[in-house]
């Protein structure tokens, strides 16, 4: 298969677009988003290091990715399932417990690095 450039990048604007769909609509990823903004600021206040930042960035990273996948494990949910039922009530849940813990990783590993600091 020959590789088509044209076609990679209209795959990372859908990929944008599928990110854009979701701020500013979800409320968790708009408080991961002021999170993230107020940990980058104390980052450089504090002078944090090369190392540190590269574990911060790996962090962000993971909420925010783990908080597309559980929107958009809650929007196919929606179709497919528009009517309740436990099982779908149960994905939805799956889903958010992932984040949550992924967020709360997160949350650890930011007290281990910026606490030394304050
Ligand atoms: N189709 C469903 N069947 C059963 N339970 C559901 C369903 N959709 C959502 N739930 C339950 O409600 C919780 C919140 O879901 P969600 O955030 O999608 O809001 P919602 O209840 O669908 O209402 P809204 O979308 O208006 O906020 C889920 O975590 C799940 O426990």
């Amino acid at each position: 298969m020959r590789y088509d450039f044209k076609k990679q990048l209209r795959s990372f604007g859908y990929a944008w677009q599928g990110i854009r769909s979701c701020v500013g609509k979800e409320q968790n990823l708009s408080f991961h988003l002021i999170a993230m903004t107020a940990v980058t600021l104390a980052g450089f206040v504090l002078g944090i290091t090369r190392t540190e930042w590269t574990v911060v960035i790996l962090c962000f990273g993971v909420v925010i990715a783990a908080e597309l996948f559980n929107t958009a494990i809650e929007r196919l949910v929606d179709l497919v399932s528009p009517e309740r039922h436990p099982i779908a009530g149960q994905v939805k849940d799956i889903a958010a417990g992932a984040v949550l813990v992924c967020a709360v990783a997160a949350a650890i590993i930011g007290l281990i690095i910026f606490i030394p600091y304050l």
